[in-house]
C-alpha cells in the first residue's frame, strides 16, 4: 500500500514509514532526509494525478526543471526585474544554498524579515547591512540571509507574478534543491479578530472559483489555486498557545482590486448596497474563506505550476464583516505585520534545527 503523503501530518508520516515500514509515494522523503524528520516535497504521484500527461517540473536531485523549451534557445536569460542574468552572475554560487524564498508586498517588510531571519538563525548577516540584490532594476527588493531569500512583490497579481516567475527561473538557474516559497502578507479578515494570522489552505478568485484565470493568446486559461496541504498544516501546527494572536487555517480570496474588488463601500465608485456587500462576504465565509488580499490565487497557481511547495501566511488588519477602513494606528499595523514573520520564522528555524539533530 502506498501512502498519500500529502494528506497526512509529518509526524504521522514518520511513524507510518519508519514503524510500519510502508512505502511512501514521495521519493523526496527518502532522498532529502533519511531520518524522516523534516519536510518533503511535492510528490510525483500527486503531480501526475492533478496534471495527467504533464511532465513533472523537477529533476531527480530536487532541482527545478523549467519546462519552457524556448528557454534553451537563449544564450543569456535576462531576469529583467531582478536585475540579474545568466551570463554576468554566477547564480549557483550566489543563490545555490537557498532553501526558502519569502515574498511580501513591501520592500521595508522584506528587509525587516531578512534581518529577523539573520538574527533568528544566528547568521553572519545579522551584523551586516543587508544589500538589495535587485538594485539595478529599481523595481523590487531582494535580500539574502543565508538560505533565505526575502523578496518584495508590490501590490496585486501582475506585480507579484512578474517577480515570482523570475524568482522561479532564478531558483532553477541557481540549481536550488526542493525550495519552499512563502508569501507573508496583510489582508482583511472574515469574522476573526483584527491582528489574527491566516494560513491559507486554498486560493479563490473574485468570481469564487479556486483558480487563477489568465488570458493567454486571446483565450482565458484557468490554473488551479492549490497549495501544499502539508506546508499549511505544519505552519499552523507551529502556532503556540501563548501567542497573543490567533492563527487560523482557511481559504484566501485574491481580489484584483482593493475597493469594489473586495466588496468595499468606501472606494470612489460603488453601485451596490451594504446588504449586497454583506451577502457576498457571508458567501465567502460559507465557502471557508478567512481572509481577502490581492495575490493568493495567482501565487498558489504559479508555485504549483512550477511544482514548488508554497504557503501563504497573512495577518488581518480588520474584520471585514464590521467595516472597510483600516483604522489601527501605524505602530499597531507595523507590530501586526511581524506576526506572519514570526510564524514563518518558526517553520524555517525548525527546518534547520531538525537537520542538525
Ligand atoms: O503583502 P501585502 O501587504 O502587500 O498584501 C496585501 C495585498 C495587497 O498587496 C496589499 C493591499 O493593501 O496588501
Ligand atoms: O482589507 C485588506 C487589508 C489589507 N490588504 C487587502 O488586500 N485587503
Amino acid at each position: 500500500m502506498y501512502l498519500r503523503s500529502v494528506d497526512i501530518s509529518t509526524e504521522y508520516l514518520n511513524y507510518i514509514v519508519s514503524e510500519k515500514k510502508m512505502k511512501c509515494d514521495c521519493d523526496f522523503v527518502i532522498r532529502d532526509n533519511p531520518r524522516l524528520v523534516a519536510h518533503y516535497d511535492n510528490c510525483r504521484l500527486l503531480w501526475n494525478e492533478l496534471n495527467p500527461g504533464k511532465e513533472y517540473p523537477r529533476n531527480n536531485d530536487g532541482t527545478i526543471k523549467l519546462l519552457n523549451k524556448h528557454l534553451q534557445e537563449l544564450k543569456v536569460d535576462i531576469l529583467y526585474h531582478l536585475g540579474l542574468d545568466t551570463q554576468n552572475y554566477d547564480l549557483p554560487a550566489i543563490f545555490g544554498d537557498v532553501k526558502f524564498v519569502c515574498m511580501g508586498g513591501t520592500k521595508y517588510r522584506m528587509r525587516d524579515f531578512a534581518q529577523y531571519i539573520a538574527e533568528l538563525l544566528d547568521l553572519p548577516e545579522k551584523n551586516k547591512k543587508l544589500v538589495n540584490l535587485t538594485k539595478h532594476s529599481q523595481r523590487y527588493a531582494m535580500y539574502k540571509a543565508g538560505p533565505v531569500l526575502s523578496v518584495s512583490h508590490g501590490i496585486g497579481v501582475p506585480s507579484m507574478t512578474t517577480v515570482l516567475q523570475e524568482v522561479i527561473k532564478l531558483l532553477a538557474y541557481a540549481k536550488v534543491k526542493d525550495p519552499i516559497i512563502f508569501r507573508i502578507g496583510t489582508s482583511g479578515g472574515l469574522d476573526i479578530p483584527p491582528g489574527s494570522v491566516v494560513v491559507t489552505s486554498f486560493g479563490l478568485n473574485g468570481n469564487l472559483g479556486k483558480t487563477f484565470d489568465i488570458p493567454v493568446l486571446g483565450k482565458t486559461r484557468q490554473l488551479p489555486s492549490i497549495l501544499d496541504s502539508r506546508v499549511c498544516q505544519e505552519v499552523h501546527s507551529l502556532s503556540v498557545d501563548n501567542d497573543d494572536f490567533g492563527t487560523y487555517i482557511g481559504g484566501t480570496m485574491g481580489a484584483d482590486d482593493f475597493y469594489i474588488g473586495q466588496g468595499r463601500l468606501d472606494g470612489p465608485f460603488c453601485d451596490y448596497t451594504q446588504t449586497d456587500k454583506m451577502t457576498f462576504l457571508n458567501t465567502l465565509k460559507g465557502l471557508g474563506v478567512r481572509n481577502i488580499e490581492m495575490e493568493a490565487n495567482a501565487f498558489a497557481a504559479y508555485t504549483r505550476a512550477a511544482g514548488i511547495r508554497a504557503g501563504i501566511i497573512c495577518v488581518t488588519f480588520l474584520n471585514r464583516l464590521l467595516g472597510d477602513q483600516v483604522t489601527p494606528n501605524k505602530a499597531t499595523l507595523k507590530e501586526w505585520q511581524k506576526r506572519p514573520m514570526i510564524v514563518v520564522g518558526r517553520y524555517i528555524e525548525k527546518y534547520f534545527e531538525d537537520r542538525k539533530m
